[in-house]
């Protein structure tokens, strides 16, 4: 029914000579016809895999249990002194934990509520069509691997829409246990493709060897697409997080021993305008545990369907080759004479993987579709660093229009339904509990802290009731700044760089300190951006020229110029890089100040000295977000600022490294943005 589909170009960056997206919007469609009657469907998969086998649940199950890889590690761990049939038995029970069915009679049951909910809750779900029908192609020549982002539980329940709503062969999806035991739901889940893991494995290799088996039969043997999340778990904060490469390894292993002549990696972004779970994801960064996944959980979480989510932009991206990516960083002939339960990936092989995670994560970050509201977080944020909790909605809407048109320029895909003034009223709308056009003309943002859902279940939180005041707001303004951070990281890390050398308008800097400066930067900050191996040139330069482009900075033979003490665009990078200096530099200092015997000590103390730097008007409560101290630790340690040592008691003492860190420190320090927090460090 054409008519009934509504099709939006989004234009992409100017310059890069791609042709516009086409998106077209799933729910459309749906609001015109019974869902009874579209779940009951004929339906019928329309892109296998030519090669493909359909297997039974039991026939799965068999083929793992008599592969070389599960045999060979029964009988190690047999001559180990474990009894053979406990093991056998062993296997059975984790194999009847870990499988999946397929059932299109469950589908259906999703098929017929799904669209129920999503008709409430969003106003537009739109996919890029042409992307579907590339990926049915691929889906036909080769096995493949769908990777979406992961930032909400809706994710994987789109995902699974889509091959529904398109006659896609449906997924089968790694699911971590958290669900398994919610009532009806778990077998729900199961029932449509789920698959159960642990979440933590690597050290039980039995468990680790029927895993290997079983991703691989479905890839191998099934050609069933498999979906999983790179990202590992629901990302809080709303950027990328670093790739997990367990499961990528695992199915990169088909082509690296030769199994497969081939398999194709299909990035999916999701983009929603507002994210369900966007309050509880700022207490749990502050220190809130999650809630346990429950079905009486679920029935509670009904208020959602009162409220509006706005949009969904999903774009499923170009496949990518795991032959061609990998091919010129292995050497597959290495282990052509052994058999391939006995060749375990070399740590040359699992860096490549890496590598390809990384490379996946920059895939998915091209296909994200910036709201509006995006926009406007960067704006808010300021207006809170200045103290002010409004500022006017023309002011708003100013600052909107030039940092779109900016953002445009370096590369996002941005949806503006109208002009921008009506988006910006359409986001505040939608976006209401966080920020509200006032009769006064003014925007006013909201304090979103809320005592029940600050209770912890028991666990101790150590942040003061007054610091949630700003610091909710100001993690849930920065969760969605955080969506279009990767657009400005590299110029944001030039801009750090360039403070951190102290460059005014009169002096200058050479091309190689700068480039220097801007790859310790992007080291320390490794873990909490993506940045792909072995890139950082072409990251350097990709930042010098966005600021050269945007009249901030100039460049002379090898000397690089500051124009006027930086301008508009450079203040902006650093206010939104603020918490994370911040975080970054308290989280430096506490690891330098002792021995460190607890890891979540650490971290909690960290997060301490966090909030003695803080004041209202800071604008920096999101450097309190134990994602970034977490990271900031990673990195840490991996620049050798602190040494691992396993103690008498068995315990792992953190040591610092003072001289290292204590530079660290001090570059950091530099950096610090707003004038209160320096009287207060
Ligand atoms: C019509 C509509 C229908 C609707 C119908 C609805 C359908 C509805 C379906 C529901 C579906 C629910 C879906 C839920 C969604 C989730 O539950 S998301 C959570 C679960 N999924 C994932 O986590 C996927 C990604 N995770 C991974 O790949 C992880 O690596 C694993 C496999 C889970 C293992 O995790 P882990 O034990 O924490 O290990 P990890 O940290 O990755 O690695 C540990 C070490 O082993 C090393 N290592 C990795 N691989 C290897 C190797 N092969 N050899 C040697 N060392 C290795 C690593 O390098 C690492 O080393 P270090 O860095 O520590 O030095
Ligand atoms: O991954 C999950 C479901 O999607 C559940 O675990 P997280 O809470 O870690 O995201």
């Amino acid at each position: 029914m054409e008519g009934a589909v509504s099709h939006t170009a989004l234009s992409e960056p100017s310059g890069q000579g791609k042709p516009t997206c086409q998106y077209i919007d799933l729910l459309a469609e749906r609001r015109l016809s019974s869902d009874l009657r579209w779940a009951i469907r004929e339906w019928k998969s329309v892109g296998d895999y030519k090669y493909g086998n359909h297997l039974t649940r039991k026939e799965i199950f068999d083929h793992v249990l008599q592969s070389d890889r599960v045999q060979h590690t029964i009988s190690q761990l047999v001559e180990g002194g474990k009894d053979q049939e406990v093991l056998i038995n062993e296997v059975q029970e984790i194999l009847e934990q870990m499988g999946h069915t397929q059932d299109i009679s469950v589908i259906r049951q999703f098929a017929f509520v799904l669209p129920k909910i999503m008709k409430r809750i969003y106003g537009k779900v739109m996919i890029n069509e042409e992307g579907i029908e590339k990926l049915r192609s691929t889906l036909v020549e080769t096995p493949v691997v769908l990777l979406p982002t992961h930032r909400s539980y809706a994710d994987f329940l789109l995902v699974s829409y889509i091959a529904y709503h398109f006659n896609l062969p449906l997924p089968v999806i790694a699911a971590g246990m958290d669900f398994m035991s919610m009532a009806v739901i778990g077998d729900k889940l199961r029932g449509s493709g789920a698959f159960y893991i642990r979440r933590s494995f690597m050290d039980n290799t039995l468990y680790w060897a029927v895993f290997q088996e079983y991703v691989q039969t479905i890839v191998e043997c099934t050609g069933a697409p498999l979906e999983f999340f790179l990202e590992g778990t629901r990302s809080r904060s709303g950027k990328s997080l670093p790739p997990k490469i367990g499961l990528l390894g695992c199915v990169s292993e088909c082509w690296l021993r030769g199994r497969l002549p081939d398999l194709a990696i299909v990035p999916i972004s999701i983009s929603y305008e507002r994210t369900l779970e966007e309050k509880l994801y700022a207490y749990e960064l502050l220190g809130v545990p999650k809630p346990k996944e429950s079905t009486s959980g679920l029935l509670k979480a009904t208020s959602i369907l009162k409220e509006n989510y706005g949009d969904i932009y999903i774009t499923v991206g170009d496949a990518v080759s795991v032959r061609e990516f990998l091919e010129p960083r292995v050497d597959r002939h290495l282990n052509v004479a052994t058999p391939s339960h006995l060749a375990p990936l070399s740590r040359t092989e699992l860096n490549a993987c890496e590598s390809l995670g990384y490379h996946m994560l920059r895939k998915i970050q091209q296909g994200v579709v910036t709201s509006v509201w995006n926009v406007m977080c960067i704006h808010l944020q300021r207006v809170l660093s200045t103290g002010q909790w409004s500022l006017p909605f023309d002011t708003l809407v100013q600052e909107t229009v030039w940092l779109i048109d900016l953002l445009k320029r370096i590369g996002a895909v941005i949806s503006v339904e109208g002009g921008v003034k009506e988006s910006v009223e359409r986001c505040l709308e939608i976006h209401r509990e966080v920020a509200r056009l006032g009769e006064d003309g003014r925007v006013h943002i909201q304090c979103l802290h809320n005592h029940s859902l600050a209770a912890t279940n028991g666990k101790k939180m150590s942040l003061k009731g007054k610091s949630l005041i700003n610091a909710v707001t100001e993690q849930v303004l920065q969760h969605y700044i955080n969506k279009v951070i990767h657009l400005l990281i590299r110029p944001g890390l030039l801009s750090l760089a360039l403070k951190s050398l102290e460059l005014t308008s009169q002096h200058t800097t050479t091309l190689e300190k700068l480039k220097s400066r801007f790859e310790f930067l992007r080291s320390l900050y490794g873990y909490d951006f993506i940045f792909e191996k072995n890139a950082e040139g072409r990251d350097f330069m990709e930042g010098l020229s966005v600021m050269t482009w945007c009249g901030e900075v100039s460049v002379v033979q090898d000397h690089v110029h500051l124009v006027q003490g930086g301008g508009r665009f450079m203040k902006t990078l650093l206010n939104v890089l603020s918490p994370f200096v911040l975080a970054y530099f308290c989280t430096a200092r506490t690891l330098a100040s002792q021995e460190w015997v607890d890891n979540g000590e650490l971290v909690a103390a960290s997060q301490l000295a966090v909030e003695k730097c803080l004041t209202p008007g800071s604008g920096q409560y999101s450097a309190l977000s134990l994602d970034s101290i977490r990271h900031a630790l990673r990195a840490l340690a991996r620049m050798g600022a602190a040494t691992r040592t396993t103690g008498e008691d068995g315990k792992v003492r953190l040591k610092p490294v003072v001289q290292l860190v204590s530079s660290i420190v001090e570059v950091l320090g530099h950096l610090i943005h707003s004038q209160p927090l320096k009287h207060k460090l």
